[in-house]
């Protein structure tokens, strides 16, 4: 069987299994430590304006998701923002997009220096999105699905007056299902799809992938949004994957059934969001483009990095709503 993009998370049926997230503390109101204080018996960090650090790298979905999020809800100035360069060396994610290599706040080069700070012994991959704390360096989450449901609900103080409710109590259980079935076939399904090194685990992967997409397609097809006609948490988790979908996923991760362009409702659906204020301001198609092509050397050897699609369709009317 092939080699496989991080053999660490390749089952024996050459299907792609995600490893879990390392770091699961929770920023929150229900703290019981003071002020600049560290996690409570809980993990439960004491939430603070101006004391944690998003770091995050424009090409990466999951990481996109918190980004989109922290602005709907108009913590910019309250959660402060941290950039990776799209390409990772040989020590992982680096500042060097940052004057002389450095983050400004941390003070390190590699998102790594945070992750062993905080734990000596991690072996694992070293993902953003992560949440650190600018006074002692340490991460406290990369969990990203916690992390952006927590700016929703335990960051609520800090968020501009009129933010929209992203995760409302009364669609929390049928907004999990959905987004369970999301993350399973899409968000992670893409994934699954471009890590697979076995046909019959990218089979599995792809016929699960556009099945879905043909539900979503359908069920976008009689409502703005997932949820209805405002837009919840769940349109941002599948917003981070459409957007990616032309310029990464179609043809480096073999995602080919459709481009996204082909597949009529979900096009106008993912345009409609891209225009929204929020959404297409934070999308960056050539750190997507250099991130996947130039640092999955498994699949992309070469990492020629394809100078299509055409974008141009992105601003164009979306007749919804
Ligand atoms: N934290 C999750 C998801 C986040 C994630 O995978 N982020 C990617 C970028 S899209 C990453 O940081 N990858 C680092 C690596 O592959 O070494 C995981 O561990 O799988």
């Amino acid at each position: 069987m092939a080699r496989a993009q991080f053999s660490a998370e390749n089952s024996g049926g050459g299907a792609f299994v995600r490893q879990p997230n390392r770091f699961t503390g929770r920023v929150t109101p229900h703290s019981t430590s003071p002020e600049g204080g560290g996690p409570d018996d809980q993990g439960r960090w004491p939430l603070e304006a101006g004391r944690y650090r998003l770091i995050w790298c424009r090409a990466c979905p999951w990481a996109h998701r918190a980004r989109i999020v922290r602005g709907l809800l108009g913590l910019d100035e309250v959660i402060s923002l941290g950039t990776v360069d799209p390409i990772r060396d040989e020590r992982g994610w680096r500042f060097s997009l940052d004057q002389d290599g450095f983050d400004p706040v941390l003070g390190i080069g590699y998102l790594s220096d945070a992750y062993l700070a905080t734990d000596p012994d991690y072996t694992g991959r070293v993902t953003v999105p992560a949440l650190v704390d600018t006074l002692t360096g340490r991460v406290v989450t990369n969990d990203y699905p916690q992390l952006t449901l927590d700016l929703s609900t335990e960051w609520r103080r800090f968020h501009k007056p009129g933010a929209p409710d992203l995760y409302p109590v009364e669609l929390r259980p049928e907004m999990d299902a959905l987004m369970a079935e999301i993350h399973r076939d899409v968000n992670n399904g893409v994934y699954r799809c471009g890590f697979a090194t076995s046909q019959e685990a990218y089979d599995e992967a792809y016929t699960a992938l556009f099945a879905r997409l043909d539900v979503l397609s359908g069920r976008l097809s009689g409502r703005r949004y997932l949820m209805g006609e405002r837009i919840t948490e769940a349109d941002v988790r599948l917003f981070t994957t459409l957007v990616r979908f032309d310029v990464a996923y179609h043809g480096h991760f073999k995602c080919n059934r459709q481009k996204l362009t082909e597949m009529p409702v979900l096009w106008a659906y993912a345009r409609d969001l891209f225009q929204t204020p929020g959404f297409g301001e934070t999308v960056d198609f050539d750190h997507i483009k250099r991130h996947y092509y130039a640092t999955h050397e498994m699949i992309n050897p070469t990492r020629i990095v394809p100078l299509g699609p055409d974008l141009s369709g992105w601003t164009t009317p979306h007749g919804r709503g």
